[in-house]
């Protein structure tokens, strides 16, 4: 600070050079004194975006967690284990410690002022820089509290210290007065800050209280010896699912975070990869909890001195490393060749985790602190995790066989789709172009293949790890498809769902219809049991009807039928394709007293793909429809499609339930 007072006082050029060089007021003028050197906190105000990332939500929260962070830091250091965060109308943010308090007694260095003040109105000023009074901080910087209290329209500071009570407060950086000591106090201590966010800066933006929640829940996670008090006024919540109150304490850790998170999905191993390891010399350590989903995104969290670091960094790294050279180790091991294929994105796309480091010492990028930089970090959480992993593969060799098989899976079909991409230009040619979400099945030709038309990615997710990869193709198809019967030639040409089912059966479509390409010897139509499905199932007939009608007069067109309830008791368990079917089953196949446990899939993308598998893919156990349109009713049913599709969309869902029941008849299966 002194430096820069000085810089501030550097000679001015002589008046009479200037003037010789530009004459006076023009535009053009420029020089040392146009040189402004930003003193105290002005910087911060003048130029919010250096130091919390800009001033808009994410940067109005940055604040709470600059505050919050301070607290867990106390917390971490082993000096609080209770913080109490607390929101008011008004914007009014509280967070409370019970550690040691802010030191309050003058400064060495500015002998006027309490170390309190010169914390909050200096930047750069902490006591995180030498590794003393904080071991593994999450601050580093020194100037976090000193940045919110520039940025607040008034912050008021409470320091509970040797029995004693001391307040101060402070208005866009500005002491109000000089510390005052309050008087004695018993049972407390600590650091109290409550503050209001400058309007000037923040316009109306407010603080989420959803998202304060969910800040302090997952500080809660990442340090179990906290307890942390989560009060909100009970308008700012008024019909959210966010508590107006919450106790948040969590002696699981990462594990009972994990789970939380991944509530309700399905994973592809029986028990997640979860622990904790310190790292050699006291250089701090490591806590994670992983699972790898079967279905949809996963996601990866990842934390450092707790705080959320959103884009990774040589932690996140050194956790990949460990991940991809662990599986690659046990598919050697297993003299499984194809995993050596295997890389960090097929096995981080589905996986689901929270790695928590602490460091000593972290570096950042920048003070929002989004990616952790410390190159240690990498070597010290692989060398750590490494070991760890490989004795979670081979304590259970059925759990790591099934997530070595999903690995693989997804490595090939990342592979296959690159190869897609690059045979048009390898063989002009064989012109063999297959859509990128195909799941293709590995026998080539009609002969017992099969490809499955699933509605979403959900289902296709599902449908792709029931099916038989030999003679089962899956192909997911988004959202309803085009109407095709009032549709325009060209229109339909250009929906991307229809090209690539063109694409994937091979044969063309229209006048360009060739039967002799054809990649598949059934198409089967799998859509969820209702009425969204029926619709997309009747959208897909029509399609077929008219655009390949062949396929449909050879017989290749079916209806996959999955069920809607699962009935269950005592070891037994059967599906049910509709209401009238489940009361059928429940008379049927259970005894009159027996407490038989009903549950409804909503769609297929909730189905264990084990149930998908058995009910409605296996050809030994399913039931398709064929869909058959005699020769003599074409006219007429060419009528019925064009009146159905093309103006009445309400009836819909009746032409295919109509059809399917008749069709029902003809239910086939070879
Ligand atoms: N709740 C608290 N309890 C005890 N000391 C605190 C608390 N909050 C802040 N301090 C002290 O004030 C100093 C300055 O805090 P500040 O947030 O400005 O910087 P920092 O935490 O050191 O680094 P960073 O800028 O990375 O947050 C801290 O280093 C710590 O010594
Ligand atoms: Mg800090
Ligand atoms: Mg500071």
């Amino acid at each position: 600070m002194n430096d820069l007072f000085k810089a501030s006082r550097a000679p001015k050029p002589p008046a009479k050079a200037a003037a010789a060089v530009t004459p006076a007021a023009a535009p053009s003028e420029y020089s040392a004194k146009d040189i402004e050197v930003l003193e105290g906190l002005e910087p911060v105000r003048r130029r919010p975006g250096m130091y919390i990332g800009g001033t808009d939500e994410n940067a109005l929260h940055h604040l709470a967690s600059e505050i919050l962070d301070n607290a867990m830091d106390e917390a971490v250091a082993g000096h609080a284990d209770r913080i109490d965060v607390t929101l008011e109308a008004g914007n009014w943010l509280t967070v409370r410690d019970n550690g040691r308090g802010i030191p309050v007694d003058p400064h060495p260095r500015f002998p006027k002022l309490s170390a309190l003040e010169v914390i909050l109105t200096t930047l750069h000023s902490g006591g995180k820089f030498s590794g003393k009074a904080y071991e593994t901080s999450g601050g580093l910087h020194g100037v976090g509290s000193s940045v919110v209290n520039a940025l607040a329209e008034r912050l008021e500071v409470e320091v509970a210290r040797d029995r004693t009570l001391f307040a101060h407060a402070f208005e866009r950086g500005k002491p109000m007065q000089k510390l005052k000591t309050v008087g004695p106090v018993h049972n407390r201590r600590g650091t109290q800050i409550r503050f209001k966010p400058d309007q000037e800066i923040f316009g109306n933006q407010a603080f989420s209280p959803a998202r304060l929640h969910r800040l302090c829940r997952s500080k809660a996670y990442l340090f179990r010896g906290v307890e942390i008090r989560w009060a909100c006024d009970a308008e700012l919540v008024a019909g959210t699912e966010t508590p107006a109150q919450a106790v948040l304490h969590f002696p699981g850790g990462l594990s009972d975070f994990l789970a939380a998170s991944t509530e309700g999905r399905s994973p592809v191993v029986s028990s997640p990869w979860a622990g904790e390891a310190t790292f050699p010399e006291g250089a701090g350590r490591v806590e994670w909890a992983v699972t790898w989903l079967e279905q949809g995104d996963g996601f990866l969290s990842t934390y450092a001195n707790t705080i959320p670091t959103p884009q990774g960094g040589t932690h996140e790294a050194g956790l990949r490393a460990a991940l991809v050279k662990g599986l690659r180790a046990y598919g050697e091991l297993k003299k499984e060749r194809r995993a050596a294929n295997v890389t960090a994105e097929d096995l981080l796309g589905g996986l689901a985790g929270m790695l928590s480091v602490f460091v000593r010492d972290p570096q950042f990028q920048g003070q929002t602190k989004d990616r952790l930089t410390s190159q240690d970090a990498a070597r010290l959480v692989e060398a750590a995790l490494r070991d760890n992993f490989d004795h979670w593969l081979a304590g259970d060799p059925g759990r790591a066989d099934n997530l070595l098989a999903w690995c693989i899976e997804r490595a090939e079909d990342r592979i296959r789709r690159r190869e897609q991409k690059e045979t048009p230009r390898k063989s002009a040619t064989r012109k063999l172009r297959l859509p990128g979400k195909l799941a293709d099945c590995s026998r080539e030709g009609v002969d017992g293949t099969e490809l499955f038309l699933v509605e979403g990615d959900s289902a296709g997710g599902s449908a792709k790890q029931a099916r038989d990869r030999e003679t089962q193709a899956v192909l997911p198809l988004r959202g309803k498809i085009l109407n095709v019967a009032s549709a325009s030639a060209d229109k339909l040409r250009q929906n991307q769902e229809l090209r690539d089912l063109i694409e994937a059966l091979g044969c063309g479509a229209g006048d360009r219809f060739e039967i002799g390409r054809l990649r598949y010897g059934r198409i089967v139509i799998m859509t969820d049991a209702d009425v969204d499905g029926a619709h997309i199932a009747a959208l897909l007939m029509t399609f077929f009807y008219k655009e390949l009608p062949e396929l449909v007069r050879q017989g290749r067109l079916f209806l996959a039928q999955p069920p809607l309830f699962r009935l269950q008791a005592q070891g037994k368990t059967v599906y049910a394709r509709d209401d009238a079917d489940r009361e059928r089953l429940l008379k049927k196949e259970f005894k009159a007293n027996q407490k038989v446990d009903v549950s409804r899939f909503k769609g297929l993308g909730e189905m264990p793909p084990a149930s998908l598998k058995e009910t409605t893919m296996d050809p030994k156990r399913r039931t398709l429809l064929r869909v058959v349109l005699p020769t003599s009713q074409i006219a007429e049913t060419s009528n019925l499609i064009e009146a159905l599709m093309g103006r009445r969309p309400e009836l819909r869902f009746r032409f295919i339930q109509d059809n399917a029941a008749k069709l029902d008849e003809e239910a086939v299966d070879a």
